[in-house]
């Protein structure tokens, strides 16, 4: 299915702010303060319908454009829009195997916290955190509920590769084998959060974060991220 240059161009043309061609910018704009998608690195992908919307490889995130933007159809993974000059995301098939499990956003992040968590980790196959407010904001699929306070809330952590698209199998192994997890560890590199929703992807992506934070802080502490709560504290 080609399509004219014409009807291309209205897919990343919108006054909605909300719009993915539009919010891939500007929450790219949004993640490099927070130090999330610097030095070209990390992204975000969205779907909307059966057009997912990736950004171009190796280009600065926060000076993203919405004429930018690749579109892929899904599920037939046939290139709708193409810029010219640019090639689309080396995270392309990370994002796509978040979108075979029914995602409809999905973020990679270069945090430091996300990279150092897997340091902490070092020769695990995951991170585990429990007892903290903020897991609470992390879905659990096979309750179809959210993880609760007292949950031990586990996310694999894959090795990373010299090519980011080598990742593809690895991250789809680690889904299949964490059912509920919404989150891949990339060790040495970063992470990848999917969502139903971009603003779900978002706020997960958020709280994941901040886990990581704090689970880097505890360990400097001599504190067990995923230990029980202790008696003397209260
Ligand atoms: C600093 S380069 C990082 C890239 O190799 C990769 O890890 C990444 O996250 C972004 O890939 P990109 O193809 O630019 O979207
Ligand atoms: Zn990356």
């Amino acid at each position: 299915m080609s399509l004219t240059e014409e009807e291309q161009t209205a897919l990343v043309t919108s006054d909605d702010p909300h719009h993915p061609a539009n919010l891939i910018c500007e929450l790219c704009r949004n993640f490099y303060t927070l130090g999330w998608v610097t030095g070209t690195g990390g992204g975000i992908s969205i779907k909307k319908e059966e057009h997912i919307y990736i950004a171009p490889s190796g280009v600065q995130k926060e000076r993203l454009e919405p004429h930018n933007m690749f579109i892929l159809n899904y599920p037939s993974l046939e290139y709708l829009r193409q810029p010219t000059n640019l090639k689309p995301s080396a995270c392309t098939p990370l994002f796509l195997a978040a979108y075979d499990k029914g995602a409809g956003a999905c973020i990679h992040t270069h945090s430091q916290w996300a990279v150092l968590v897997t340091l902490i980790n070092k020769g695990k196959k995951s991170f585990k955190i429990a007892n903290t407010e903020m897991i609470k904001g992390i879905p659990r699929p096979s309750t179809g509920k959210y993880y609760g306070y007292h949950d031990t809330l586990e996310i694999p952590i894959i090795e990373n590769t010299a090519h980011e698209e080598d990742l593809r199998d690895s991250l789809a192994k680690a889904i299949k084998d964490y059912p509920d997890t919404s989150a891949v560890l990339v060790r040495r590199h970063g992470v990848y959060v999917w969502g139903d929703t971009v603003w779900k992807a978002k706020t997960q992506a958020e709280c994941y974060d901040y886990l990581f934070q704090l689970a880097v802080e505890m360990t400097k502490l001599g504190l067990d991220p995923a230990g029980p709560i202790d008696p003397l504290e209260e």
